[in-house]
């Protein structure tokens, strides 16, 4: 198997880039890459690190040799949010970045399962799809938006407010990436019940989750190192799903036939063609389903923003 990071010497793309390196199964190949002239160092700085996993790094303007056999594409380049920033204020640098990577991706590795983390993940995931569409080699079972950061702190949060032990706690988490498109689906976290004022204030801390670490980093970034840890999560179950497991399922921001948006959050089913199977998110408490409709509005202006960018 081989995955290539795209913005592998920032601060996601080095902490993602040594979980893989400690942790993808032995025989693996890693590709690094990044404009930055460090990324080839980054590699060698890995490449000590004593496991079965082939490191290579890769700087300049093209991302083709890093490209070249990928089976797992991961997308963190681009710029990060500051305080006062919304993620929506990244799209002006971010729109063209993700677009000219994904054009190289079409090109190079086609048939890869791409997985976005560069905000805003809302729109720049219509990017990529009308950029491969436009190449001809769109296959919406293979384009994810990477929403796992959502599910990782809603399970910290959840384990913390009720003492439970985190590794038990499941929880979806539907919609899309920023602010109130982002929807964890508390009512159906099993052996816990929530007060409606506990759902109001939980459901705000997971939303702002983002603004609360970028306020603490004060100008010095975003999440880097929970990112990283939800982005391997996330690519080790496509690499699990690639091998052949059964019931990989992961939720991540797909077209998935929703009826509600293009592309929606949801819990999906990963196997040897990357999705196997949408699946349904299942019954919604009142304050849930008030809370999808309302979102609908945003997502989907959201959508056309990538959308229009590319046609
Ligand atoms: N999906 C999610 O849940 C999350 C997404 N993010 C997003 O991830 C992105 C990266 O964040 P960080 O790693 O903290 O930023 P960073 O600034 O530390 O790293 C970004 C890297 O991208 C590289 N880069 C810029 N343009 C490039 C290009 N054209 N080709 C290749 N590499 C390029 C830079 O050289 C830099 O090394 C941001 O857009 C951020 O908003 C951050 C946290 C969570
Ligand atoms: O908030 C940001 O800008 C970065 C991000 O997407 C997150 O931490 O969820």
């Amino acid at each position: 198997m081989k995955v290539a990071v795209l913005g592998a010497a920032g601060g996601i793309g080095q902490a993602l880039a040594l979980l893989l390196k400690t942790q993808l199964p032995a025989g693996s190949q890693l590709s690094l890459y990044d404009i930055a002239p460090v990324t080839p160092g980054v590699a060698v700085d890995l490449s000590h690190i004593p496991t079965a996993v082939e490191v290579k790094g890769f700087a300049g303007e093209d991302p083709t040799p890093a490209l070249e056999g990928a089976d797992v594409v991961l997308i963190s380049a681009g710029v990060a949010r500051k305080p006062g920033m919304d993620r929506s204020d990244l799209f002006n640098i971010n729109a063209g970045i993700v677009r000219n990577l994904i054009e190289k991706v079409a090109a190079t590795c086609p048939k890869a399962l791409i997985g976005i983390i560069t905000n805003p993940v809302n729109t720049t995931v219509a990017i990529a799809a009308e950029v491969l569409k436009k190449a001809g080699v769109y296959d919406k079972n293979r384009l994810f938006g990477v929403t796992t950061l959502d599910v990782i702190r809603s399970e910290t949060f959840i384990a913390e407010a009720k003492g439970l032990n985190v590794a038990d706690v499941k929880v979806n988490v539907i919609g899309g990436h920023s602010g109130v498109t982002i929807l964890p689906l508390l009512s159906q976290v099993e052996g816990v019940s929530f007060s409606d004022e506990e759902v109001a204030a939980l459901t705000k801390r997971i939303q702002n989750a983002g603004t609360e670490v970028v306020e603490a980093k004060a100008g010095g970034g975003s999440a880097t190192l929970s990112m990283g840890q939800a982005a391997f999560r996330f690519g080790l179950s496509l690499i699990r799903g690639l091998q052949g497991e059964a019931n990989v399922i992961e939720c991540a921001y797909v077209d998935g036939g929703s009826e509600h948006a293009e592309f929606f959050a949801q819990p999906v089913v990963l196997g040897k063609n990357g999705i196997e199977k949408v699946l349904p998110y299942g019954e919604l408490s009142a304050f849930e389903t008030n809370a999808r409709d309302a979102m609908l509005d945003t997502l989907k202006a959201d959508i056309k923003l990538g959308v229009d960018f590319v046609k």
